[in-house]
């Protein structure tokens, strides 16, 4: 089975707009506001995505573009500018921001209120202790494509490839949230096709092009591919090797098309659910 990622992104779209419909209806329209810093190509087509969304589902967005040579100083002036405003329900920062500016410092300063990315350490905490927070929106999105796959974690191997704050961390602690035994792989792991051969749920989030050989994964298990690599004759392709992990899962997602499409609903959800909350 593939787990078709613009299609549930598309459905999550669809219950987002209903809710920002209820919240019109009480005289209140999210608000989003999105920082970009520099002219990174990719960013910059994320955060039109990210706009675009936002405008299909009626949230306001605005969006503040600065130049590359922004000092820390004027970012974080502008972050407490943010924090400050109540037509801002939530603040994203695009990562990554230009070499010379301090990334933690800068997500730090956000309101935890208006954290719609789930990175603050307030944030971070709240999901390691299982209580009600902003959830990071990559490993969000994965936990509703395991949903829809109709894959319970519970009980299951959960193996994540990858520690990052982004992904990586946040991944094993939702699965965990759902009663996985899970395991994290790294670049320092002894014998990583031996994790992945015992994993019922594979997330592989590396960054490697097709690292993740098809060879490896347990006949049956789910493998959620979070990798966006370019290979070298221009086409996009994840960390798995995608035809061979196919041929032996019980259920896939594709790059592009899977969880990349979820990454921009979940921050629409978490959005929304910032308004709700500040209302
Ligand atoms: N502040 C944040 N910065 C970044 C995040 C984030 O969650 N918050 N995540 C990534 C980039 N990202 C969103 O910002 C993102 C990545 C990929 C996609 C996506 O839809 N990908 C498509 C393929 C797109 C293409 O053709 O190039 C897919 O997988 O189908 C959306 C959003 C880093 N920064």
């Amino acid at each position: 089975m593939i787990i078709d990622g613009k299609q549930v992104a598309a459905q999550v779209r669809a219950e987002v707009a209903a809710a920002v419909k209820e919240l019109e209806a009480r005289g209140r329209t999210p608000g989003l506001t999105v920082v970009r810093v520099g002219d990174d190509p990719a960013s910059a087509v994320y955060v039109r995505g990210k706009r675009k969304a936002c405008e299909e589902v009626g949230i306001r967005s605005v969006e503040h573009h600065l130049p590359a040579t922004t000092s820390q100083a004027e970012l974080l002036a502008l972050v407490r500018q943010l924090n400050a405003d109540p037509s801002v329900d939530g603040i994203l920062v695009q990562l990554p921001l230009p070499k010379g500016l301090d990334e933690s410092e800068i997500l730090d300063a956000i309101d935890p209120g208006k954290d719609v990315d789930g990175f603050h350490p307030l944030n971070v905490g709240a999901l390691c202790l299982g209580k009600p927070a902003p959830r990071p929106c990559t490993p969000h999105g994965v936990m509703r494509l395991l949903a829809e796959a109709g894959c319970d974690p519970k009980g299951k191997r959960a193996l994540v490839i990858g520690r990052s704050h982004i992904v990586g961390k946040p991944m094993a602690l939702m699965l965990l949230e759902k009663h996985a035994t899970v395991t994290i792989a790294h670049s320092r792991t002894a014998d990583l096709a031996a994790e992945v051969a015992r994993a019922d749920i594979v997330v592989a989030a590396i960054g490697k092009a097709e690292m993740i050989r098809g060879e490896w994964v347990k006949p049956g298990a789910v493998v959620i591919d979070v990798g966006m690599n370019r290979k070298p004759d221009g086409k996009l392709c994840g960390d798995v090797e995608y035809a061979a992990a196919a041929e032996r899962a019980a259920a896939i997602t594709p790059v592009p098309g899977g969880v990349g499409p979820m990454t921009i609903a979940m921050l629409l959800v978490n959005t929304v659910e910032l308004a709700r909350t500040r209302t």
